[in-house]
């Protein structure tokens, strides 16, 4: 049997206090735990030295799926800032907010319901705290429920007598956002104007292939936003990631070079985020950037509800950069790279490089 993506985690099983979030509802302060310092954010050689985003997040492309020059907007959005925001997508606003609802039904949960479907050490599915977070000497103001495939099993554990909603809408999401990430692939794919891509029925799988994951995100109201940090810098592991993030929900910040410094990545109604992930940009030899991004707490009293869709190659599938006379990243399994990423996080992509 093939591979699948939760397996690469079973080396690295996780402690208790690694995955149980925090009951978030029950604090009237940040306790020491959870409180950020510049140091604490450091990610290899990137320091942070403050929550603060330099630019306005104008700064960020905004691509029209319908527009005449669309592979040259999405190769420029990739190479430039390896994050897009998307539009003329074809998902309806009454479909993100009920995935949004959903979500938010969810979290809303006590926390002995939420823990029904708690990640288990060795999984890379179900309810907790982020994953990376064992990187980190401080806890991040987030959960997490991470969805691989239908979401009916869950949703019988958590309502019994009334899963069918939340299960219906978690993956009638997952098929549309499916399409959506197959079609962007194959633009972007496209935008590379790499002559002959003999990989692309690997790399970009047919939609019964495909590693995928759904990410609820969650980042409660906080006491002391200036102390707290929401998601700490990472770049997602797959291919693409589409993100919706709800309506006023401010927070998400990724780090541009040549702007030096964060940007702020503001919800833009209708539009969803796109971001490149590691592999895509192995597959571009280094082209595409793979974008560095965290969530930043923004408002007391403002919780925050996102929706990312991860898309990636079948796990036993092999990438590596299509077309290029000097490749600077060797060839490699998925399922290998998203083993060596959960044990050294931001050094994982270095260590592909030939
Ligand atoms: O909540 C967000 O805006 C970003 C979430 C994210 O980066 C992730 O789930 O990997
Ligand atoms: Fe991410």
């Amino acid at each position: 049997m093939s591979p699948t993506i939760s397996e690469a985690y079973r080396e690295l099983p996780l402690p208790p206090h690694h995955i149980v979030p925090i009951d978030f509802g029950s604090l009237k302060s940040v306790p020491f735990s959870h409180q950020w310092f510049a140091s604490d954010t450091q990610v290899g050689k990137l320091s942070t030295p403050s929550l603060k985003p330099r630019l306005d997040s104008h700064a960020i492309p905004v691509v029209d799926l319908a527009s005449p020059d669309v592979l040259e907007r999405l190769g420029r959005a990739c190479e430039e800032w390896g994050v897009f925001q998307v539009v003329g997508h074809g998902i309806s606003s009454e479909e993100l907010e009920e995935v949004e609802s959903q979500a938010e039904r969810f979290f809303a949960l006590p926390p002995e319901v939420k823990a029904r479907v708690l990640r288990s050490p060795d999984g890379g599915a179900g309810y907790g705290i982020a994953r990376i977070s064992s990187f980190f000497s401080k806890f991040m103001w987030h959960e997490g429920f991470t969805i691989m495939g239908s979401s009916l099993d869950y949703a019988k554990q958590i309502w019994p007598h009334d899963y069918q909603h939340f299960s219906d809408v978690m993956d009638e999401y997952q098929k549309k956002v499916k399409n959506l990430s197959q079609r962007l692939m194959l633009q972007i794919l496209s935008s590379l104007k790499v002559s002959d891509l003999p990989e692309t029925s690997s790399i970009c799988p047919n939609p019964a292939t495909a590693s995928t994951a759904l990410q609820l995100n969650h980042y409660p109201s906080c006491p002391d936003p200036d102390l707290a940090l929401g998601l700490a810098p990472h770049t997602d592991s797959f291919l693409i990631t589409v993100l919706h993030q709800a309506r006023r929900a401010h927070g998400l910040q990724v780090f541009n070079d040549r702007a030096g410094g964060w940007v702020p990545v503001s919800p833009l109604q209708n539009a969803l985020v796109v971001n490149v992930g590691d592999l895509l940009h192995v597959l571009s030899n280094g082209r595409y950037v793979s974008a560095l991004h965290r969530v930043a707490v923004s408002e007391r009293s403002r919780e925050r509800v996102s929706v990312a869709y991860f898309y990636g190659p079948a796990a036993d599938a092999e990438v590596a950069p299509l077309g290029a006379a000097a490749p600077v990243y060797r060839r490699f399994k998925v399922v290998d790279y998203v083993k060596l990423k959960a044990r050294e996080l931001d050094k994982a992509m270095s260590l592909m490089r030939i």
